[in-house]
């Protein structure tokens, strides 16, 4: 029986997901940080094993094809895809998975494992502190850094889908709100488990 949880999260390129992750990561307890596949080149300082797997277009249509991702998404114009397996064993040890994906890989989780998810979309304030604080931060080329604002307005269309809207103007007062939302998703039940306590709480009375 599964017993772990699922937290997603997302947001536009730079709207700070790692910081906040990063920041919160002593006070939400034991989880596991789902470690994405992608076929988008690594940054300056990123690990291969701890940032992504960065992997060639082949090798990842091939675990496309063997059915390994549990989603996948092209996001400005890269591969990125979450592995099934090491999801499906940490939720077996009941931990609480966090997910640092796209707003298509949310509707993808949503669609599998709806019972057991919860979801927050993480902004800054505003579409021109987002552009501040991408180029601030000196990872991607002027036309990536473009490309990754032009889609920024189309993801934020999205901001509806989610269970809970962090808005990131400073990272003190966003993490404490995620990690608010971390214990809540903790408390997720699963259906199956839902089922069982009906069925226990009737036989009992
Ligand atoms: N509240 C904040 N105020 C100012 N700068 C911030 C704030 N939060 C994050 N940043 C900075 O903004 C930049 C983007 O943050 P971060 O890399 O965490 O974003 P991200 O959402 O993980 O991006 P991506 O999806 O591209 O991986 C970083 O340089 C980070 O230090
Ligand atoms: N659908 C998925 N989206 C993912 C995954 N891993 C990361 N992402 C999203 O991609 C963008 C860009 O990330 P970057 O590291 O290149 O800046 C960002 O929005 C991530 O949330 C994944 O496995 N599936």
């Amino acid at each position: 029986m599964q017993k772990g949880a699922i937290l997603v999260l997302s947001g536009p390129s730079g709207a700070g997901k790692s910081t906040i992750i990063n920041a919160a990561s002593d006070e939400i307890g034991e989880y596991y940080f789902s470690i994405s596949t992608t076929t988008r080149a690594p940054r300056v300082g990123e690990e291969d094993g701890k940032d992504y797997f960065f992997v060639s277009k082949e090798s990842f249509e091939e675990d496309i094809k063997a059915g390994n991702f549990l989603e996948y998404a092209e996001v400005h114009g890269n591969y990125y895809g979450t592995s099934l397996k090491p999801v499906r064993e940490a939720l077996d040890e009941g931990k609480l998975v966090i997910f640092d994906i796209d707003v298509q890989g949310h509707r993808l989780v949503r669609a599998k494992m709806n019972d057991i998810t919860t979801s927050a979309f993480i902004t800054p304030p505003t579409l021109k502190e987002l552009e501040t604080r991408l180029r601030a931060r000196s990872t991607d080329d002027e036309s990536v850094i473009v490309k990754r604002i032009e889609n920024a307005k189309g993801e934020i269309k999205a901001v509806g889908e989610y269970d809970f809207t962090i808005i990131n103007d400073t990272v003190e007062e966003a993490t404490k709100r995620f990690v608010i939302v971390a214990k809540a998703a903790r408390l997720k039940q699963s259906a199956e488990d839902e089922e069982k306590f009906v069925e226990h709480w009737l036989v009992n009375n």
